[in-house]
């Protein structure tokens, strides 16, 4: 690898891509995507060990779009590089289709396909389509018959004037789009994504989150993607597996997670002569946030157990001579979710 530039940082220096056999991805069994099973890995020993990833299990289903989440250090990239042979496990078992991977090297590199953060999954040194061309290659697709979609794929992705420029001669979101380009022309059946939408501007990540969607609705593809980016978490995916500090703390659908930390939360307006009493009165009796006072009209966030306690506080808002003028629903996202499980996590001793 003395002539191309590409960067893996962990244990194994192979090519920075899973794909190293000539193969065809062989049809879809009855057995999930992709099974980690009891996942370990400890990194370093002694006083400088890091338990990354604690007996970590989860399976994922043919087509779906699953979400890898958790704060920084909670184990997600060590967990895909496991999956795609670049850090070995210390215990557990990955199966690819239900064939495991020590089982059979090729169940992996047939069909997984990944970018890794800071595109180090392609070589710098080539050109954008040179990439794609060698990636398709190794999955034994024929660049002549590929030019069409790797066409495509650099329009899609805004990068068909780059087609010949070498990676490291591109910007990070460039660099990001041609590691996206390269996975997406090898056409793996299971597609990681670390990080993916990393240093992409709004309509780039538009793109690769309505991309994602087609290729798992329309083609049947597994789309596993670890990204901080909430609004293309729930945009993209079905379902979301939380980690912290290595463990899974939650594995639920969006709708489920979403639903699960719903509290009622609504935006109120009021006009009133005195906003101090109105606040005095009903500061003790409810969960009151985002107090603005402008004028005679007050704004302010309220958060109550449920529907019924929003009766009261109307009561309560007539009582102290206040007069509605609009109260609205604030729907919580996977945003909020999110930050409520790893906080409340984070609180646990
Ligand atoms: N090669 C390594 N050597 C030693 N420790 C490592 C190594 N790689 C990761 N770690 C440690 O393992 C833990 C999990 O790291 P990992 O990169 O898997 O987390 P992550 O969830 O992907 O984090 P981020 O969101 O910051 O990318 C961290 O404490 C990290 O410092």
């Amino acid at each position: 690898m003395n002539e191309i530039e590409s960067a893996t940082d962990d244990e194994h220096e192979s090519a920075p891509s899973v794909a190293a056999d000539v193969a065809t991805n062989s049809p879809v069994s009855g057995d999930p995507a992709l099974t980690v099973r009891n996942l370990e890995k400890t990194y370093d020993s002694g006083e400088n060990a890091v338990h990354a990833v604690d007996d970590v299990s989860f399976s994922v289903e043919h087509g779906s779009v699953v979400g890898l989440l958790g704060p920084n250090g909670a184990g997600k990239t060590t967990i895909i590089k496991s999956v795609l042979g670049l850090v070995t496990p210390d215990a557990g078992d990955i199966l690819v289709d239900g064939i495991g991977i020590d089982e059979r090297r090729s169940a992996r590199y047939d069909r997984v396909g990944a970018t890794l953060e800071g595109a180090r999954n392609i070589y710098w040194k080539l050109s954008v389509r040179e990439n794609m061309e060698f990636f398709a290659s190794l999955q034994g697709i024929h660049p002549k018959t590929a030019r069409d979609r790797h066409d495509a794929y650099l329009e899609l992705l805004d990068l068909a004037d780059r087609a010949s420029t070498p990676v490291n001669e591109l910007s990070r979101g460039m660099k990001q789009k041609a590691s996206i380009a390269c996975v997406l022309a090898r056409e793996p059946s299971i597609l990681f994504l670390d990080e993916p939408t990393l240093g992409l501007d709004v309509r780039a990540s538009e793109i690769l989150s309505a991309e994602l969607l087609r290729l798992s609705g329309d083609e049947g593809k597994t789309v596993v993607i670890s990204s901080h980016d909430m609004d293309v978490i729930q945009e993209v995916c079905d379902r979301v597996i939380i980690l912290h500090d290595g463990r899974v703390i939650s594995d639920s659908s969006v709708d489920e997670l979403i639903d699960l930390f719903q509290t009622k939360a609504y935006q109120v307006a009021v006009t009133i002569d005195d906003p101090d009493e109105l606040h005095e009165h009903l500061a003790p009796r409810y969960d009151i946030s985002d107090w603005t006072v402008t004028d005679r009209t007050v704004s302010f966030e309220v958060t109550v157990p449920d529907g019924e306690r929003l009766y009261d506080l109307i009561g309560d808002l007539q009582t102290t001579g206040a007069v509605p003028v609009s109260i609205e629903d604030v729907e919580p996202d996977m945003k909020d979710a999110y930050l409520h499980l790893t906080e409340t996590t984070e609180e646990r001793p």
